[in-house]
């Protein structure tokens, strides 16, 4: 993973523009972000559509609150504006003060009249804002979660499954929510340019298009900044986690130790520091050419503003406009900028927003593709025979299949065991058993019925598996247990028995608070377990779950001999009635399995009891003897 020597401030330039290219995967997401402006123009109704849609279903009143609110406060403010217009009209025309003040009154209440419904409706926007605005992001979360938690075993195989959603996590969420606050905010901003544009029109029709030129470059500066920065981040999203991957390893407790035993420090560091150089450097870069393109967009922006009000002088100058209707259109220009640089704002904000959105839309997407297919039929119940025919596995990426045109048979009461060296396939034949993998070749049958046309939970519901490397799940000891199946509900003699079944009640007992003890050294009073503990548990959790197949992938690996003495005389027992898969490489815990399969470079080699593959003296009976000779020659 560490591509280069510790620290180095100067980097290579062909090493660098390697760690930024645009992996080839992004390209076509990298093509929208340098979309130009007209593409920006087209794909607003539709963004805002989207945040409408998101809105809408996340909470329908709020959402109808919210808009109406921002409407007639911009319908507010647009009066607020024509009134302006008659205070000056009253103030500036040629007549006795008093009679002047006289005719700029109604207007005036007029004025502090609609400032007072505007603030209202301001206020009652932004609660009904406060209110929708968690909720979207919460919908977002969880859409996000549940789709993630569909999809199939080997999509999250596929780094670059992962590297989109990465993407929708880190910015997905965000910008769903900050799309739809930024669409509403520009409900208000377009009726309060509407307004001063309609005022502006209705004073002098050659004031329109001069306000619209003072803001298009600023409007076209924004947008040029976003679009850079929607690049950059495409570019270094793969560096990025590359980053974290390595933050999260040095501030990990697991890889703790083996960080200080092989003094890892300044290597994981120096690539740290070398990820974060680059990209510093890019962001220099970017804010160098954003602050550029800001200025030419301010400089000529002030130009049109300069001309704007030199015609506006020029016309009163001429006598083309009287100075009442000046005064208010000096002032209109004022607020319509104003509005204009709002609404180029929020637009800039909802492409920006939209173009992260789209991640996490294509994330979304992708996911439902990907999602397991859910028939309604439900898998036989505890089935007697189950059979591979011809099955094969191969992960996303690999060159070769990890289970390779597998045929084999188990019938319900038997214990298999599955032998082999390491990465012969054995898991991964183990988990296509479980139906946590489909079989791209070969159909797996229990009692007849083809699993690829049944639901994968029935299937699923019916197994146990202890899995080499359990998950520490940070739950109390208890929970730990239940979670086997979470849906019943629990005794205490119940645990305690699946507890005594996996050789974990005695330690459980020792802990500060017996069952309750929560296992996770994150939260304060929590615990941390051996390795064999928790394998303990996971046995415990398995032998909870008290279902028809248990799969047991290595379960006494960093279990003392005692320990593993007992599980196996269990495993025994409740082998009765139920099939049960062992994948070990402790020969003698295979010996008394009523049938071993051999597995070399995921293809079947033997199969046989240990009997019969002893007197075949091949793969199997070449481990057995090895394991067995070690064992002498310590007696000895
Ligand atoms: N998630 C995965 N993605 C890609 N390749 C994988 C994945 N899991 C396993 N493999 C590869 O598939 C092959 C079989 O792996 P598997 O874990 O099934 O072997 P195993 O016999 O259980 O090994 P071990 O005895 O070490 O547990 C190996 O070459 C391994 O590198």
């Amino acid at each position: 993973m560490v591509s280069s020597a510790p620290t180095r401030d100067a980097e290579p330039e062909d090493e660098i523009a390697a760690d930024l290219a645009v992996p080839y995967w992004l390209t076509g997401t990298a093509e929208a972000a340098s979309a130009s402006f007209l593409t920006m123009a087209r794909r607003l109704p539709g963004l805002l559509r989207r945040a409408w849609r998101l809105a809408w279903s996340t909470d329908r009143r709020t959402t109808a609150v919210l808009v109406t609110a921002q409407l007639a406060s911009g319908v507010a403010g647009g009066f607020g504006l024509a009134s302006v217009v008659g205070v000056l009209d009253g103030l500036l025309r040629a007549a006795p003060t008093p009679e002047r003040v006289r005719a700029a009154i109604p207007s005036l209440l007029l004025l502090i009249a609609m400032t007072a419904v505007r603030s209202a409706l301001t206020f009652a926007a932004t609660a009904a804002h406060g209110r929708l605005s968690p909720q979207v992001s919460r919908e977002a979360e969880v859409r996000l979660m549940d789709l993630t938690t569909r999809v199939d075993l080997s999509t999250f195989d596929d780094a670059d499954f992962r590297d989109a959603m990465g993407r929708a996590r880190d910015r997905g969420i965000d910008a769903a929510q900050r799309l739809v606050d930024m669409a509403i905010e520009l409900v208000a901003n377009a009726v309060r340019l509407c307004s001063a544009a309609g005022v502006l029109a209705a004073l002098h029709p050659v004031l329109l298009p001069l306000l619209v030129l003072a803001v298009v470059p600023n409007g076209w500066a924004a947008v040029r900044s976003a679009r850079m920065e929607y690049r950059q981040y495409l570019r270094q999203f793969t560096m990025m986690r590359r980053k974290w991957m390595l933050s999260d390893l040095l501030a990990d407790r697991d890889s703790g130790p083996e960080l200080r035993a092989f003094t890892l420090r300044d290597y994981l560091l120096g690539e740290v520091r070398r990820l974060l150089g680059i990209m510093a450097r890019e962001r220099v870069r970017l804010s160098n050419a954003q602050v550029r393109g800001n200025l030419v967009g301010a400089a000529l922006g002030a130009l049109a503003t300069g001309v704007a009000y030199a015609v506006l002088v020029w016309l009163l100058m001429t006598g083309r406009m009287d100075l009442a209707v000046g005064g208010a259109a000096a002032y209109a220009i004022s607020v319509g900028i104003g509005a204009l640089t709002q609404v180029a704002f929020t637009v800039n904000h909802i492409y920006e927003h939209g173009l992260y959105f789209d991640s996490y839309q294509a994330f979304c997407d992708l996911a439902q593709r990907r999602a397991e297919p859910a028939p309604a039929v439900a898998a036989p119940h505890g089935p007697a025979l189950i059979e591979l025919r011809h099955v094969s596995l191969c992960y996303p990426g690999a060159d070769r299949p990890a289970v390779d045109d597998v045929t084999l048979t188990v019938r319900r009461g038997e214990v298999i065991a599955l032998v082999g060296e390491n990465g012969s396939g054995k898991t991964t034949l183990a988990k296509l058993l479980a139906g946590l993998y489909r079989p791209e070749g070969g159909v797996i049958r229990w009692d007849g019925v083809d699993l690829a046309t049944v639901d994968p939970d029935s299937v699923r519901d019916q197994v146990a598996v202890v899995m080499q490397d359990p998950t520490q799940w940070p739950f109390s000891a208890r929970e730990n247990i239940t979670i086997g199946r979470h849906e019943r509900p629990h005794t205490p003699a119940g645990v305690e028995a699946a507890a005594r079944d996996g050789d974990a009640h005695e330690f459980i007992t020792e802990l500060a608070r017996g069952y309750d003890t929560l296992l996770s050294r994150h939260f304060t009073d929590g615990a941390d377990l051996s390795g064999g503990q928790w394998q303990r548990l996971a046995v415990a959790r398995a032998f909870y779950r008290d279902a028809a197949i248990l799969i047991c992938d290595e379960p006494t690996a960093n279990l003392d001999a005692r320990a593993e003495h007992a599980v196996y005389e269990r495993l025994r027992r409740l082998a009765a009635g139920r099939t049960v898969v062992l994948i070990t490489h402790r020969m003698a815990s295979v010996r008394s399995a009523d049938r071993i399969y051999v597995l070399d470079h995921g293809r079947l080699i033997e199969e046989g009891d240990h009997d019969a593959l002893m007197a075949a003296d091949g793969v199997y009976a070449g481990l057995f003897n090895l394991q067995a000779s070690a064992y002498q020659l310590a007696a000895e």
